[in-house]
């Protein structure tokens, strides 16, 4: 296991090596889960490319810090941690949230990004009512009394089936997280919005979706590939909002495709 102390909170990180002429991707995971979401993404892409792996704070094995959260300060943990490890020009690999912090990143350490995978997130997500009223549950009944509804979003009625036993799993890595944390990164995607933002990008950029996806629905993820200036847009068959989980093998494909077919100049071909 590997920790890091960064901007006053201890960050559980993973380096897997890889080829040295080869972009090391990051992968930067959603709400309410740690870094073993990419599990069955990393087996199939390990030994092509060097990979980091990280659990943002409030998550997984990394400390709470101090809450409430922003966007910028998930992108400044993140940052602090490419600077400690001596990353530059990784291919930033977002899920959700961690597409925000991916976007984040992007513009105040655009040292750090080659290009990036925006899965199944968005410029804007969520409104703040809703995220409110999460908050709210969150902090008066526990994360455990909206695993559930949050399932629903998370992953297809395929994969809900409750004897699929990696389904079972999933309930528990959620249920499990701190509330604090999870609350605080809540308030930290109510009050992001890099709308304006998005036309500035200007690494190649792939925006990646599950056809099932409950939380950030294709459509919203199409809008959002829209505003970036080149992007190329996917949609991944038979996933919700989890694809690592649910189709690893389509999202590693097109993970290894895209970076293949981006130029070391940092142009899509
Ligand atoms: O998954 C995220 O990072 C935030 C988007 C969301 O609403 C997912 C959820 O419902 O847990």
């Amino acid at each position: 296991m590997q920790f890091a102390r960064v901007n006053d909170v201890t960050i559980h990180y993973q380096v897997i090596g890889g080829p040295a002429d080869r972009p090391v991707i990051v992968f930067a995971n959603s709400l309410g889960t740690d870094f073993r979401i990419w599990r069955d993404v990393i087996v199939r892409l390990a030994g092509e490319f060097p990979i980091i792996l990280y659990d943002k704070r409030g998550h997984g094995l990394s400390d709470i810090g101090k809450t409430p959260y922003s966007i910028e300060d998930h992108a400044a943990d993140l940052a602090a941690l490419l600077d400690l490890l001596n990353v530059r020009d990784a291919v930033i690999c977002g899920l959700s949230v961690g597409g925000l912090i991916a976007q984040a990143i992007c513009q105040t350490r655009p040292d750090l990004v080659k290009a990036l995978i925006l899965c199944d997130t968005a410029s804007k997500i969520g409104s703040a009512d809703m995220w409110n009223a999460r908050i709210a549950a969150v902090e008066e009944h526990g994360i455990p009394s909206i695993v559930n509804a949050v399932m629903e979003k998370w992953f297809t009625p395929a994969f809900r089936n409750p004897d699929n036993i990696a389904f079972r799993g999933y309930c528990n890595m959620l249920a499990r997280q701190p509330n604090e944390g999870y609350a605080a990164t809540c308030a930290s995607i109510r009050d992001a919005d890099y709308t304006e933002a998005a036309a500035h990008i200007a690494v190649p950029t792939l925006c990646i979706v599950g056809d099932q996806d409950g939380s950030t629905p294709p459509d919203l993820v199409r809008k959002t590939a829209e505003l970036i200036p080149g992007a190329r847009f996917e949609v991944i068959k038979d996933a919700g909002h989890i694809p690592c989980v649910e189709q690893p093998e389509a999202l590693s494909d097109l993970i290894r495709n895209f970076i293949n077919t981006t130029n070391t100049a940092g142009e899509a071909q």
